[in-house]
């Protein structure tokens, strides 16, 4: 093997995953198949194109079919003006017989030109709106999905897919078809002129068409075979290039003198880039002199044709000029042609991927529910549930039974993976029960309709999201602004105190990567986070692990309220701090899926079993650390 044809090994941790799942299928495609899913797909194109905009997708294949027109038009003209001027007699006579067929070739040309402007604007006007349309669906489809289809790996396999390559290539799919069309009208339009000309010129197109066609397809499955072995090494180049440029790793960069590493595993990549771009620039350019040499070949032999035709007076010296023009035309739309069909398909496989996850969303989206209001809260109440996320060994819940009365705190508490979260998300309805039910005072609340029975619930997640917003948007969270109402929820969440420290206040952006922005602690998020639940003003407020970051001031504030709860309002509490959950009117013990001990404090002390170990456990880490007290 030749040095400049060394194959590059691919590094292990390069090799393709699972978002170039079409990747080896393009690259064996043959032209059958090709050929045999290209009706399909220029008609989806079509369809997608006119739905995000009449007017231009009329525009971009009208126009381009009328310049199809005038293409043949100027050729059949300038046959006409080459007539003229070969023909016989003085030459200023045979110039001014050939000046009408020029106005005509110059005026085709121009409208055609103007024409093709006009089709290339409203195409580029297109794509943006196709792309829209195309991420508007992926999104409201995303967002109203049962939230366990974003548990089910293969819901997110199928979804990453279709955000990453299905949704850029709805537009290049729409792209692709047009510059097919174009490129077919392009090629028919020499065809047709040739073949008014003299039938026996059509099949000379094909023959100088096919080594350019081939060194076309070839350099274009080159290219993209290239881009395939890249494009895992892209991905972890951009990954680098956010660990090195972006905020968050910023300071664990230094801490852990990561540079010198980041670096040096950066060049590893790029350097397997470089080479395969070399490899590949290698073998285009080797492909392209091939298949100039071929076209080279062809060509001679299509003149020579012509030449014998000419010379045996089969055709006059006019339309051999004609048709070396037409030919020549020809060629550059069949290779736009082969370079399209070849984008085209490849495009398709993956818009197929998106038009699939589409479907599979679809199926996924919870049925809508018409049931009444589900009246004033009374109590909430799991039974015998049983629940499992997909694709799981073990269900994370096995016959839960638990009841929550109004204006009462319940907590929930056991061990790590012991189900309190999951048991939480089902109560505020975001899972389903596999089995079982869980009723809103009488009614089971998978009749509610899903948006009624959460605007009635607060959930504040153990991992609560850290949204890029202003601070104010941050509790009010999408509701309508209540200046009361917020005063009072930051306030009882001392997020007050946080916003006041904020140069803007309520209006400070809180993520540093904008301009203005301000970032928070953990603990400062945290009371944002609480002050969210308060100003839903829900009957029913969740809090998953609510302290875990606040300091003991702030806990001990925050508990106060909670025990106060003095608008009436029932809590459900998940905490592992023991001391804090001590006054609930009832605790519930979880155990591996399952409730183990149930009662209030006193009666779960004096049962002596798991709570009491937890809670005992904790007292004496607390005095073991407070010596004088002992
Ligand atoms: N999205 C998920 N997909 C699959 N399994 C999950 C998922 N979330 C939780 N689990 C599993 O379900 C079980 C219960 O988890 P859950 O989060 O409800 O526990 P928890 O009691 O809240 O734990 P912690 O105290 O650590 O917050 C665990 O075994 C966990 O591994």
């Amino acid at each position: 093997m030749m040095w400049w044809r060394r194959e590059t090994p691919e590094p292990v941790d390069l090799v393709a995953p699972y978002w170039q799942a079409h990747d080896s299928e393009m690259l064996s495609a043959g032209l059958g198949a090709i050929a045999r899913r290209l009706p399909g797909l220029v008609g989806n194109a079509i369809a997608v194109a006119w739905r995000a905009s009449r007017l231009d997708t009329a525009t971009t294949l009208g126009l381009n079919v009328v310049a199809g027109f005038f293409t043949a038009f100027g050729l059949l003209a300038t046959n006409d003006v080459l007539e003229s001027l070969f023909a016989a007699g003085p030459t200023e006579q045979r110039v001014t017989a050939a000046i009408p067929a020029l106005l005509l070739v110059a005026g085709a040309a121009g409208l055609r030109a103007g024409l093709m402007a006009v089709a290339s604007w409203a195409q580029e006007r297109l794509k943006p709106q196709v792309e829209r349309l195309a991420e508007t669906r992926l999104f409201r489809l995303t967002t109203r999905v049962e939230l366990t289809a974003f548990d089910d790996e293969e819901f997110h396999n199928s979804m990453q897919r279709a955000r990453d390559n299905g949704v850029p290539d709805s537009a290049t799919v729409v792209e692709m078809t047009v510059n097919v069309l174009t490129g077919a009208i392009g090629v028919l339009s020499g065809a047709i002129t040739l073949g008014l000309l003299h039938p026996a010129l059509m099949p000379l197109l094909l023959v100088t068409a096919v080594p350019d066609g081939w060194a076309a397809l070839r350099s274009a499955r080159m290219r993209y075979a290239a881009f395939r072995r890249i494009s895992t090494a892209r991905r972890r180049k951009f990954m680098l290039s956010d660990l090195m440029a972006e905020r968050p790793p910023a300071a664990e960069v230094r801490a852990f003198t990561l540079r010198r590493f980041l670096l040096a595993e950066y060049d590893r990549i790029a350097d397997y880039e470089q080479r395969i771009e070399l490899d590949v620039a290698w073998q285009r350019a080797t492909t392209r002199v091939s298949g100039d040499l071929m076209g080279g070949v062809a060509l001679g032999a299509v003149y020579a044709v012509l030449g014998a035709m000419l010379a045996f007076g089969l055709i006059p010296l006019a339309v051999v000029g004609t048709a070396v023009l037409a030919i020549r035309a020809s060629q550059s739309s069949l290779t736009s042609l082969v370079q399209s069909v070849n984008k085209l398909y490849e495009a398709g496989l993956y818009f197929g991927d998106y038009l699939e996850f589409c479907e599979l969303a679809e199926r996924r989206v919870p049925p809508e529910r018409t049931s009444a209001e589900p009246g004033e809260f009374r109590r909430i109440a799991a039974d015998s549930v049983h629940f499992g996320y997909p694709g799981a060994d073990s269900p994370a819940l096995s016959g839960v039974s638990v009841a929550v009365e109004r204006g009462e705190v319940v907590a929930l508490v056991g061990e790590n993976g012991s189900g309190k979260t999951t048991l939480a998300k089902l109560l505020a309805g975001l899972y389903t029960p596999d089995s079982g039910t869980i009723r809103w005072n009488a009614a089971d609340i998978t009749a509610i309709a899903g948006e009624v029975l959460r605007e009635r619930i607060s959930v504040i997640a153990q991992d609560h999201t850290r949204w890029p917003l202003t601070a104010e948007q941050n509790i009010v969270m999408g509701r309508e602004r209540d200046d009361e109402k917020l005063a009072e929820a930051a306030r009882a969440a001392g997020a007050d105190e946080v916003v006041a420290r904020l140069v803007h206040g309520y209006d400070t952006l809180l993520d540093r990567r904008f301009h203005g922005g301000h970032d928070l602690s953990g603990g400062q998020w945290q009371r944002i986070a609480i002050a969210r639940a308060f100003y839903r003003d829900a009957d029913l407020m969740i809090f998953d692990e609510p302290t875990s970051a606040l300091d003991p001031r702030a806990e001990h504030a925050l508990f106060e309220r909670i025990r106060e709860h003095a608008e009436g309002r029932t809590v459900v509490l998940i905490s592992h701090r023991l001391s804090s959950v001590r006054y609930a009117d009832r605790i519930y013990v979880l155990d591996r899926g399952k409730v183990v001990e149930q009662g209030t404090h006193p009666e779960l002390m004096s049962l002596n079993g798991r709570y009491a170990q937890l809670y005992e456990l904790q007292a004496a880490a607390y005095r073991a650390e407070q010596p004088s007290s002992a």
